[in-house]
């Protein structure tokens, strides 16, 4: 049997006039992520962490952000075609863990449907996807509110 780990990690910038989307949940607050897609910062960090498990290169390959098609794209999209690349590779997604760095706002209440709708497009078992939320305790970008970033792992195993 062969196991692999990936790890991801994005970074977008939070501005006026964006809704606020991670892990496919439009979380309500006054400034959303700026970004070619809909910038969900967490998706983009899982798809990095699935495609470099699989040595498939990144996001920015599969999807250029020069690329007409992913303009405002549902990155939900994006994270079912990478899974199913991973499958076409002959890999099954056995779990993934993840990370935003985000000082406001509150994520806590929001994370069960964000595992929900991982699990769903990753098509895994709800235990097998993980969301966490940390602040920076106001230190550097994210703590001063400018952007929020998130990291993820997964591992994977051949069919
Ligand atoms: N945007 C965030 C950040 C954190 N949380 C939750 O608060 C807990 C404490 O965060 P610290 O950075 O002070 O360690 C953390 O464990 C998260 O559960 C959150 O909901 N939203
Ligand atoms: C997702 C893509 C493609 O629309 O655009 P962005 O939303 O800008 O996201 P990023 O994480 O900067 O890079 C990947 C891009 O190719």
């Amino acid at each position: 049997m062969e196991i692999r780990v990936g790890q991801g990690f994005d970074v977008h910038a939070l501005v006026a006039d964006r809704p606020l989307i991670l892990g496919g949940v439009r979380v309500p607050y006054e400034l959303g992520l700026a970004g070619h897609s809909d910038a969900d910062v967490l998706i983009h960090a899982i798809c990095d962490a699935l495609l470099g498990a699989a040595s498939l290169g990144d996001i920015g390959k599969h999807f250029p952000d020069t690329d007409p098609r992913f303009a405002g794209a549902d990155s939900r999209l994006l994270l079912r075609h990478c899974a199913s690349l991973l499958q076409q590779e002959g890999y099954r997604i056995v779990n993934v863990d993840s990370t935003l760095i985000c000082q406001r706002p509150k994520l806590a209440p929001h994370i069960p449907q964000m595992r929900e709708h991982l699990a769903s497009d990753l098509q895994i078992p709800l235990p097998a996807v993980s969301v966490k939320a940390t602040t920076t305790e106001q230190l550097g970008f994210a703590g001063r509110g400018e952007g929020i970033a998130a990291q993820a792992i997964c591992l994977i195993r051949d069919v």
